[in-house]
């Protein structure tokens, strides 16, 4: 090993020890946020009404007064990754200053709803919990091996089934897994209503894969003129309560789906491989034929992310490709450019597509026959 770096070689490798550390211990940083889940931190922090210090927050979470420098570390971390902030606090003798802990916006979204004041922000802490569900983590262990192997994923491997028959064998997943979905379809409610344009004139909707019902009751809150069907596997929508406007249909999408002006998929064909989208928006094309008149030509839309390199920040990019991998290893999916996209709803027929840029990570698809 030639061992005669001059300073910019070493800098160099230095920067690339920290950028490998970095990355390896990723991990770190996901379980020490699943940690101050656990312990419900945010909504000590919440509660307490104002900043809250370390020695306050030891006594508020009941801890032994030992664990007070390792909370500490704990809270560095997740200041540093903005999940918590500090602000500096002044004591009347102004001689020792002490620092308070406050929340940020993500920590915001991560409270246990406890009370009304709370259910101001969607609540994403179901979605956040499932990261540290071992049904979903232990997979992970098996990419390697499932690049040399036949299994569909590597969640099979892991778990001898694929996750949707796993949800089903499951009931505690099962809940699990819809709950962390429906809190994530709650983000929808922040601009659901500013989608009048999309929504006017339709009269019927099937929400295809629509879990538990919430992405139709915020469309039905914005939209009072729809009537909408929820359509998923029959245990997921088992002992739903329908309403005049809202009814739950079980089967299968690849079989048949329900007729409407609109068929509408949230999350869901992310989870598919490109085979298993065509079959799907074929699916489609029939339930759209059957309703539509001559000029109402029905449409199908989509919310899923559109990976774009080229406009979207770096970080916005990265939490794209992660869902990626994240739909590589547990269900056969992908997160998909524009050029991807577009290629599908060609190749099934369609004539037209249109994206609107407004929930975040997600857009919104339009495809029209
Ligand atoms: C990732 S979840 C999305 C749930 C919901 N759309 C949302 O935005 O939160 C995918 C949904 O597709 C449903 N699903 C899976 N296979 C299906 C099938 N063959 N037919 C109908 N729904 C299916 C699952 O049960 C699940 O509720
Ligand atoms: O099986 C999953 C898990 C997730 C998931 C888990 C934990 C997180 O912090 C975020 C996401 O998301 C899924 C998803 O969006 C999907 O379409 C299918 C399956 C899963």
């Amino acid at each position: 090993m030639d061992l005669n770096h001059s300073q910019e070689e070493a800098n160099e490798l230095f920067e690339a020890q920290a950028h490998i550390y970095r990355h390896a211990l990723n991990y770190v940083t996901s379980m020490s946020l699943g940690c101050a889940l656990e312990l419900g931190i945010p909504n000590i922090i919440h509660g307490y009404g104002k900043p809250i210090t370390i020695q306050e927050l030891v006594l508020k979470l009941n801890l032994p007064i030992e664990k007070t420098l390792y909370l500490q570390q704990l809270m560095r971390l997740l200041i540093h990754s903005n999940f918590f902030s500090v602000i500096k606090l002044h004591s009347h003798e102004d001689v020792d200053e002490k620092e308070g802990y406050v929340l940020t916006t993500s920590s915001k979204l991560l409270l246990k709803n406890t009370s009304e004041s709370l259910q101001k922000v969607p609540n994403l802490l179901p979605f956040t919990n499932l990261i540290l569900d071992p049904v979903i983590m232990t997979p992970w262990q098996f990419l390697g091996k499932w690049f040399h192997r036949s299994e569909s994923t590597a969640f099979e491997i892991a778990h001898g089934i694929p996750l949707w028959e796993f949800a089903n064998k499951n009931p505690r997943f099962n809940e699990n897994f819809n709950d962390a979905m429906a809190s994530d379809s709650q983000m929808m409610s922040l601009v659901a209503k500013d989608c009048h344009e999309i929504f006017a004139g339709v009269k019927s909707l099937v929400d295809v894969g629509g879990g538990t019902g919430l992405n139709a009751k915020i469309l039905l809150e914005a939209f009072p003129h729809l009537t909408c069907i929820v359509f998923d596997l029959p245990h997921v929508i088992a002992g739903m309560i329908e309403t005049s406007k809202l009814k739950y249909v079980g089967g299968d999408m690849f079989s048949s789906i329900p007729s409407a002006d609109v068929i509408f998929f949230k999350n869901v064909l992310h989870d598919w491989s490109d085979e298993n989208v065509l079959k799907i928006l074929k699916q489609c094309q029939e339930a759209i034929r059957s309703t539509s008149d001559t000029c109402n030509k029905g449409k199908v839309i989509i919310i899923d992310m559109v990976v774009d390199e080229k406009h979207d920040r770096h970080e916005i990019t990265e939490t794209k490709i992660v869902f990626d991998m994240l739909m590589m290893v547990l269900v056969t999916g992908r997160e998909r450019t524009e050029v991807e996209w577009k290629k599908l709803f060609l190749k099934a027929g369609f004539c037209r597509y249109k994206i609107t840029l407004i929930f975040g990570l997600r857009s919104l698809l339009e495809v029209f026959l």
